[in-house]
């Protein structure tokens, strides 16, 4: 891919739901041309492309990650009409757009499994796993533990087995029929035809399964990974291809191949340990993640996140790991689907205003390029008695009007119930009276959005840690396009002293990028610096006149 074509590495992502964003026909649901109601709001945000989970027909268990048919939009959210127009309008305010694609798996609802399972001889039969007993690939982990006992489920219209990774209603495709691996190609160009940008690719370390393995990351999966993105490069040059592998380090990193896989993958190990370290008040599990990330292709990026649409994961920390985030982040058992914790991220960090700044300095900071989860940038809160991780998915909160301003239906009609508490509730966390106040939390992220815009070394460049003594300070340089950024991350509940080695800086001069402030040039001695309590600073680094 040419350098111009390079565009993920600059851009800010966000993630958002179309049935949670806007509601454009009263019935309680958003829709398609609610989205593009509010496409206006996302480009003066700044974020530059919108990921959208999945809209198709579906019987909605897993809020749509059970596909009926890879064609279609669900009526609830509108026509095929509506999405076009709502690419075409993103595209015409200078936005991208991805879709989710979800190779692994179908709803039991659609019509190849309906076929497959109840005729034998039907070509279909072969699109999925079955077996006559439920012992096979038993080295398989469970992902969804708290709902299933099996990777496998008794089919009695078919007499046998069928393999699933996640829900029982989501049985697995079988990738090792090509007439599979050519339905997905041709799924791929209905959406990209339409224009769309990318896919997030879910779910994918799961595609084929092999007997004696855990039937992840297996080199049938890469190899066919591989022809999905020779597609793209073929006959869509430009549109990208982000993985979600919720896997360790060294098992991501082949998703990028040679550059001829994805070009983007989730960080999933850096996540929970941002989390970790602002709690611990010590830098120390994010440098050693992030120390430990195997170097990817030039033309590969990282995608960082803090929060989505599904519980925080915690699969990729040890046992202790896990326990300790437990009991730091979710002191009430309905905090705790599965293998992770269903919140937002202002609850997260008791709506604590500072720290939700400098997690945001650190999404924004570290290698990769940012993904922002809807309502995130205005602190919405969640709705932990809610069932699955519906409580993260609640109405966009856009006014201190009815329903948040999310939809003139009966609050009884909505998909959800909007956030009403006297803390989080749209009455006091909405969008209009955020962009009314200079210091609002969401007037801050269009500071920072458009600060990041001026540095593209925060995408493209080289991180170098600095060790200073105080362990509750994490500071680095970003360097590379011409740029060099000092950044220092205060990860403490309490101001902080703190000498960072700049020697090899030596008369140049840090210039705090927020307020264009001019600091005290550096010179032979450490640089003193004493960030206030959660308090953090990124200052450009010029060198001295003449140098
Ligand atoms: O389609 C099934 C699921 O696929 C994604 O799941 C991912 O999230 C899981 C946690 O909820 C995680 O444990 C797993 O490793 C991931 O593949 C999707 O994001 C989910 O919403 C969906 O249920
Ligand atoms: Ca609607």
């Amino acid at each position: 891919m040419t350098v111009e074509n390079q565009w993920y590495k600059d851009a800010i992502f966000y993630e958002l739901q179309v049935k949670s964003f806007y509601d454009s026909n009263a019935d309680g649901i958003g829709d398609f041309r609610g989205l593009i109601e509010k496409l206006d709001y996302l480009k003066e945000l700044g974020v530059d492309c919108i990921w959208v989970t999945p809209f198709y027909p579906s019987p909605l268990k897993d809020d749509g990650y059970d596909i009926a048919d890879y064609y279609g939009v669900h009526p609830d959210y509108g026509t095929l009409q509506d999405t076009k127009l709502f690419i075409k309008e993103a595209h015409r305010r200078g936005l991208k757009v991805m879709f989710d694609l979800v190779m692994n798996h179908t709803s039991d609802q659609h019509a190849w499994f309906q076929e497959a399972r109840s005729d034998p001889k039907s070509p279909r039969r072969n699109y999925y796993v079955w077996s006559d007993d439920d012992q096979r690939y038993n080295d398989a982990r469970i992902i969804f533990i708290d709902t299933e006992r099996s990777n496998w489920t008794w089919d009695p219209a078919a007499k046998k087995y069928f393999w699933h990774r996640f829900f029982s209603h989501q049985p697995d495709l079988n990738f090792d029929n090509p007439r599979v691996r050519h339905s997905m190609f041709k799924i791929m160009r209905h959406w990209l035809d339409m224009g769309v940008d990318g896919f997030r690719a879910d779910a994918i370390p799961y595609l084929f399964e092999r007997d004696g393995t855990n039937c992840e990351n297996l080199p049938e999966t890469h190899a066919y990974l591989k022809e999905v993105r020779g597609l793209m490069d073929r006959e869509y040059p430009g549109r990208i291809l982000l993985a979600e592998a919720n896997q360790w380090p060294a098992d991501v990193r082949p998703y990028f191949g040679d550059g001829d896989e994805f070009h983007m993958a989730f960080n999933f190990p850096v996540m929970p340990r941002i989390f970790m370290a602002l709690r611990r008040e010590d830098r120390t599990p994010i440098e050693e993640i992030i120390s430990q990330l195997p170097a990817i292709p030039e033309a590969c990026q990282w995608c960082l996140f803090l929060r989505n649409h599904d519980e925080l994961t915690l699969e990729m920390v040890t046992d202790e790991e896990r326990d300790y985030m437990y009991h730091e982040y979710a002191k009430d058992a309905r905090m705790k689907p599965n293998l992770g914790i269903r919140r937002r991220l202002a609850p997260l960090v008791d709506n604590g205003r500072r720290r939700i700044e400098l997690l945001n300095s650190l999404l924004f900071s570290l290698p990769g390029s940012p993904i922002i989860y809807y309502g995130d940038e205005i602190g919405m809160g969640d709705n932990i008695y809610l069932g699955d991780r519906n409580g993260v998915r609640t109405p966009m909160q856009w006014s201190g009007d009815r329903n948040g301003g999310f939809s003139r239906a009966d609050a009884a009609r909505l998909y959800s119930p909007a956030i009403v508490d006297a803390v989080y509730g749209y009455q006091s966390i909405n969008v209009e009276a955020q962009l009314r106040d200079p210091s609002s939390l969401l007037n801050w992220m269009k500071r920072l959005i458009r600060l990041r815009k001026n540095y593209p070394v925060f995408g493209r460049g080289d991180i170098a840690f600095l060790h200073p003594e105080n362990r509750k300070v994490l500071a680095y340089i970003r360097s590379g396009e011409g740029q060099t950024v000092l950044v220092v991350n205060n990860l403490s509940r309490f101001s902080q002293p703190v000498e960072l080695d700049l020697g090899h800086y030596n008369g140049w001069t840090p210039v705090e990028i927020f307020g264009e402030t001019r600091f005290p040039p550096i010179g032979e001695l450490p640089y003193f610096l004493s960030p206030g309590p959660h308090g953090f600073y990124w200052f450009r680094l010029e060198p001295p006149a003449g140098a």
